[in-house]
């Protein structure tokens, strides 16, 4: 399970000065749920996601990771957190295999385990075509692949995706969208963040708009028709964030 409890987060910047990148935010998700963080760029989005895998300490508010607090107990969060970040890197001299048993074993995993786990993500994300090519030579969707499975290979309880389908072709980010989902229907806790709005219409169980570090609407898909008046996920976006000038005004910042 997720508890985030009125996380905020601030930066000094040069030239912008004091940031409020992340404002008071709290919400929950359960074991077998997606909760979808939507919101437009520099929305929050990241800086939620950083906090909640210890990447990043909170300015102020808390949050408790798989039973654990991430201020008090941040190694144990992380050995039950999986975090896909858009920045997630990979070496381009080792193959997808040794790519990911190496993580493997930086998670404490002895070698059986290793061997049979990369089998299970292999099948699950169609990667036994290039498990052992170098990774310097793949394409944008194989790198994606490659990067979900060194994220999961210790099988976390609390899976964390950020854009986890930015820039991949249709077919490639369908597959990834079927993986989450089967990870959901295995009792995993799943985050996941976008701008794209027919992902969270599909996908999520929960869906938090969150606008300028703010959470502005919650809800299921069916909750937040109901209170927008809307069935389109984009204009109940543009809604709960202040209608179109106030998203554009966001984007310009
Ligand atoms: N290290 C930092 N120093 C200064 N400002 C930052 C820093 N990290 C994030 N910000 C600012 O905080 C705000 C939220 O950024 P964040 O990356 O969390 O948004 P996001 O929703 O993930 O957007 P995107 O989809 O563009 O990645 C933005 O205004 C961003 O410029």
């Amino acid at each position: 399970m997720i508890e985030a409890r009125q996380l905020t987060k601030t930066f000094k910047d040069k030239k912008r000065g004091l940031i409020t990148a992340v404002g008071d935010v709290s919400f929950t998700c359960q074991p077998g749920r997606i909760y979808g963080l939507l919101g437009a760029n520099g929305a929050g989005k990241t800086t939620t996601l950083r906090m909640l895998a210890t990447l990043l300490k909170p300015t102020s508010g808390a949050c408790t990771v798989a039973g654990h607090d991430t201020a008090t107990a941040p190694e144990k969060v992380r050995a039950n957190v999986g975090f896909l970040a858009a920045s997630t890197a990979l070496y381009g001299r080792l193959s997808a295999r040794e790519m990911i048993a190496y993580f493997g074993r930086l998670n404490g995993m002895d070698e059986p385990a290793i061997v049979a786990r990369i089998r299970v993500l292999a099948d699950e994300l169609g990667m036994h075509d290039f498990l052992d090519r170098r990774c310097d030579k793949f394409s944008t969707g194989m790198k994606q692949k490659t990067s979900i499975a060194r994220t999961l290979i210790h099988d976390p309880a609390v899976m964390i995706f950020d854009e986890p389908t930015l820039g991949l072709d249709v077919m490639t980010a369908r597959a990834i969208v079927k993986f989450v989902r089967q990870c959901r229907d295995r009792g995993k806790t799943v985050i996941y963040s976008t701008h794209v709005m027919s992902v969270v219409e599909k996908l999520c169980d929960t869906i938090g708009i969150i606008h300028g570090g703010k959470l502005v609407a919650e809800g299921t898909l069916a909750e937040l028709q109901t209170r927008f008046g809307e069935r389109d996920m984009e204009e109940i976006f543009v809604q709960a964030v202040g209608g179109e000038a106030a998203l554009a005004a966001a984007l310009k910042d």
